[in-house]
């Protein structure tokens, strides 16, 4: 007998810094969600497709809750909460290496409510010395809340994660493939770009400004050989836009150096890279440029 087609949503939530992006890209296998160490760099909902033989696993990843302090933080807040109630299975991860704390009892609190499945994903087990302190974060996540299963994953090493999405499959509902064999993302090519941009652009800087950074992918053209990419990079204050570009525009060539090999791995072809650096004063508070910012 042919086993049961299942299909459906997932979503992996947590607080800050948890691996949720780590662990989307681990298993897509493909670099689609931005990873950085700084907290709340994920803006986009971006969705990738596992396909298996069994079934089909529809990821989608959302940015961190937080208590909103602009109208950013608030449409982010909205945006998390419509994804966690269209989705089946909700995998909340928490660190391996870092105490059980408020910040998660909240999350799961707010998750018993949904109809989804809720999964407790033990993240970085790679950063743990031994067995004996796994297991008791282990047993603290246990505490936390009444979660059909706990499965801890290490992204970086790829330990476990083959058995965490046999382990989503399983809680995904009867129905027939919900996209094509090929997709790996529906993300529409122009905001991945974007946020290969922002990830580039995010790395090395300080703390205040990951906040105050927007990509706009204004144009793409097509050239025989090479596809034209212009894009703005938005910050809220000129002093920002001084440490972008960086001395003699040394800090921007970087930013658009990397930028640039990111895509052109995405796409498997070559890419000129235009970019440039725009304050929008005060953009996370106002409304029209949240909008042509794709918020
Ligand atoms: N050693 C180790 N580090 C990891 C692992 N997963 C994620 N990290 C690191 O932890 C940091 C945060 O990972 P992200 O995947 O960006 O976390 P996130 O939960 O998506 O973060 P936000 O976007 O801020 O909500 C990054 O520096 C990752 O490299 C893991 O399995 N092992």
């Amino acid at each position: 007998m042919r086993a049961t087609y299942r299909a459906g949503f997932a979503c992996f939530v947590g607080r800050p810094n948890a691996g949720k992006s780590t662990l989307t890209n681990a298993i897509i296998g493909q670099k689609i969600a931005i990873t950085s160490n700084k907290p709340q760099t994920t803006r986009h909902v971006i969705r990738g497709v596992l396909h298996r033989p069994d079934g089909q696993i529809v990821l989608v990843d959302t940015p961190g809750l937080h208590r909103p302090r602009t109208l950013l933080g608030e449409r982010l807040n909205d945006l998390v909460r419509t994804t966690w109630s269209e989705v089946d299975v909700i995998g909340l991860c928490i660190p391996a290496n870092e105490p059980v704390g408020r910040g998660d009892k909240f999350i799961s609190g707010e998750l018993s409510e949904l109809k989804a499945t809720v999964l407790a994903v033990v993240t970085k087990t790679d950063l743990v010395p031994d067995k004996k302190k796994l297991a008791e974060q282990l047993l603290a996540v246990s505490q936390l809340a009444d979660f059909a299963e706990i499965v801890p994953v290490s992204a970086v090493s790829g330990s476990q994660v083959g058995m965490l999405t046999d382990v989503m499959a399983k809680y995904m509902p009867e129905s027939p493939q919900l996209y094509p064999d090929d997709i790996l993302t529906d993300e529409p090519e122009r905001v991945l770009i974007g946020e290969l941009i922002r990830e580039s652009a995010l790395e090395g800087v300080r703390d205040e400004l990951p906040h105050s950074l927007a990509v706009l992918v204004e144009e793409m053209v097509e050239e025989e050989s090479v596809l034209r990419v212009y894009a703005d990079v938005y910050v809220e204050r000129s002093s920002q836009k001084a440490i972008m570009i960086g001395h003699k525009g040394s800090r921007l060539k970087e930013v658009g150096t990397r930028a640039r090999a990111e895509i052109e791995k995405l796409l498997g072809r070559r890419i000129y890279l235009d970019l440039h650096i725009r304050v929008a004063k005060e953009w996370q508070r106002d409304p029209k440029q949240l909008r042509r910012l794709g918020f």
